[in-house]
């Protein structure tokens, strides 16, 4: 199972040379340092990192993959998105293929355990430590299974909330051939939407996990309302950037351990 528990950089801060004399900046250096990475999340029997794991929600049309590409440019998070896997099943034709293909034809929920199953494959297979899972969970029952097979809890929750008309209009433009991008197959996803995908919305605002976002406006806007939920997440590399920028030759990115290293010595 996977789990939370607190890690620190101590064994890297202190086998370095410049250590043993550490100044105040080093010393708030390495205090950012073990702040930033006691929520680290990691899969302590095996000690590996377990993921950083954002859900994305949102009605048939509300934007979820359009803002996806935009948050894997910003912040290089690995992007999975529930609908391409099971359209991937379909177009190859594997053994629930056409049982997928009729579900989403009639604007139906695929049964959670072949879509987790999918997810579960390319989370183990990715090299990725932080994942962005599109569409999913669209259900309780989506939600619980994750839970089951994966053992994993999300650290973000994104709500892309947009009105039907909306939704409707950008489904009906999106002119990508899909099987389910009809004026039918839309009013019965929409239902759908809204009984089954509201529940997973409560539950995560109870949690304190749920960022809602006015999906109407420009991409740009919209986004804009995106970045400073990701920010914060960046903002201890910054940190930590500012503390040693003389030493710093270049920006590094988010989670690179071993630049880090190579900072300090
Ligand atoms: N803010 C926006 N305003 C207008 N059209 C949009 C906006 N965001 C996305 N679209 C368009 O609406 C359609 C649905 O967007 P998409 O990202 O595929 O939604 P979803 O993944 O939620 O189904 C696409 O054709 C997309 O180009
Ligand atoms: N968690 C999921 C995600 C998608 N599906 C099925 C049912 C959905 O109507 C289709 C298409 O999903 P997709 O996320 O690509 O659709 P939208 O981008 O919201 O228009 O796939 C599912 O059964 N379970």
């Amino acid at each position: 199972m996977w789990r939370r528990v607190a890690s620190s950089l101590s064994p890297i801060i202190s086998s370095s040379p410049s250590s043993r004399s550490l100044s105040r900046n080093q010393a708030a250096f390495g205090l950012i340092i073990r702040e930033s990475f006691a929520t680290e999340i990691s899969k302590p029997e095996e000690g590996a990192k377990s993921p950083f794991i954002t859900f994305v929600l949102g009605g048939p049309g509300s934007g979820k993959g359009t803002q996806c590409e935009k948050i894997v440019e910003t912040f290089g998070l690995t992007h999975l998105s529930a609908g391409d896997l099971l359209r991937r099943e379909i177009a190859m034709h594997t053994k629930n293929g056409d049982m997928i293909l009729n579900l989403i034809k009639d604007g139906k929920i695929v049964p959670s355990e072949v879509t987790v199953k999918l997810l579960q494959k390319e989370l183990e297979s990715s090299n990725s430590s932080k994942f962005l899972i599109d569409g999913f969970p669209r259900t309780e029952e989506n939600r619980v299974a994750f839970e089951r097979i994966v053992g994993a809890d999300p650290d973000v929750v994104l709500f892309f909330d947009c009105p039907e008309e909306e939704m409707v209009t950008r489904v009906l433009n999106r002119n990508q051939g899909r099987v389910d991008d009809n004026i039918t197959t839309m009013k019965k996803r929409l239902k759908i939407f809204e009984a089954l995908n509201r529940p997973v919305i409560d539950y995560y605002k109870n949690k304190g996990k749920l960022y809602t976002i006015n999906a109407v406006g420009t991409v740009d806007d919209i986004f804009k309302q995106v970045l400073p939920i990701f920010t914060p997440f960046q903002e201890v590399y910054t940190n930590l950037c500012l503390h040693f920028s003389s030493k710093c030759l270049s920006f590094f990115h988010y989670s690179d351990i071993r630049h880090i290293h190579l900072c300090l010595t």
